[in-house]
């Protein structure tokens, strides 16, 4: 038996790097059933896992070790089936622009209020500095100060001109790092700016163990040089929460979760309640109003069952 980190998997094949550097293919031996969901995948990159190996030099998964957290999506818009996109992830690492796209800001706090569900701390990486206007390097500061102040760092980056790439890698070392972004902002030019060399195109998974494989249940782990790996999940833009009550939507916005604590109500939703004094704090410019409106945006999708539909 030996142990390892798996580091790529198809779907049905699992590539695991073993704690003396093997590379193993490996499939899995038996069932494993997750406690409370069903899930598309029972193993996913970033899980440690006990391997057999067979005499063709391939292996069986017998065992997979306890996750400190795993990031799911649903399968599909209308499957109950979840999909584990990674485990064992350090840190998120979400990338948005001001423009070119533009990256809302409902987008960024709703991935940041999923990212406090997992437990998972989250670094913004505003990327394509290098052709802002100055009405966008304001907005751009402001958007940086909001986030730094709540507790997120921020980076301010140019992946194509290869500016403030030395940041990201320092906070990348050693770390197990999802890296998630729209469309359009940039990411792989990021990853290759971080990872030289390394052919991003995920055509090319070895042809005999993955005919049919969808990008969906596709996912890897790149190493870095300075120990750690990035997380790529093509075509995946964000991901699912479980399910909570109104009430706890704000306990994953820091700053509304701080000053929910002196509502007049436990369970305060911080819309028409008297003696709200998020509500207060958002009137005396304490919140931001941009923060605000994103945590009345999820509730009111939740309302409409879209919110777990989005994503
Ligand atoms: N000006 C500028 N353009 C950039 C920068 N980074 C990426 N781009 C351009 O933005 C476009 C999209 O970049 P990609 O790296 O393909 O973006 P992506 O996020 O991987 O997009 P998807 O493949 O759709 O997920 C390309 O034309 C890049 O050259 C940047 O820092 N500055
Ligand atoms: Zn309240």
């Amino acid at each position: 038996m030996e142990k390892g980190l798996v580091i790529r998997s198809t779907g049905s094949w699992y590539q695991v790097k073993t704690d003396s550097g093997q590379l193993v293919d490996c499939k899995i031996k038996g069932s494993f059933r997750l406690k409370g969901f069903k899930s598309t995948n029972p193993i996913a990159v970033g899980d440690r896992v006990h391997i057999t190996l067979n005499t063709e030099g391939t292996a069986f998964i017998t065992e997979i070790e306890d996750r400190k957290n795993y990031i799911v999506r649903r399968a599909s818009n209308l499957s109950k089936q979840l999909h584990i996109i990674a485990a064992n992830v350090d840190q998120c690492m979400l990338i948005a622009t001001v423009n070119h796209p533009e990256t809302s800001t409902i987008f960024i706090d709703r991935f940041l209020a999923s990212a406090e569900a997992y437990g998972v701390p989250v670094a913004l990486i505003f990327n394509k500095t290098d052709i802002y206007s100055d009405d966008e390097k304001r907005l751009l500061e402001g958007l940086t100060n909001l986030y730094t102040h709540i507790g997120y760092p921020c980076f301010c980056i140019s992946a194509l001109n290869e500016t403030g790439i030395g940041e990201i890698k320092k906070m990348l070392a050693g770390k197990i790092t999802l890296l998630s972004g729209n469309s359009g902002v940039g990411k792989s030019t990021l990853i290759n700016a971080i990872l030289p060399g390394q052919n991003l195109k995920t055509g090319e998974i070895s042809a005999v163990h993955n005919k049919g494989t969808h990008t969906t249940t596709f996912s890897e782990m790149y190493p870095l040089d300075e120990g750690g790996y990035i997380i790529d999940t093509p075509g995946i833009k964000g991901f699912g929460t479980f399910d909570m009550k109104d009430e706890e939507v704000g306990h994953y916005f820091k700053e509304i979760f701080e000053f929910s604590a002196n509502c007049k109500y436990g369970n305060c939703t911080h819309r028409n309640e008297p003696g709200c004094a998020v509500r207060e704090a958002v009137e005396k410019h304490y919140i931001s109003e941009s923060r605000y409106l994103s945590y009345l945006n999820i509730l009111e999708d939740r309302e409409e069952g879209k919110y777990r539909a989005a994503y």
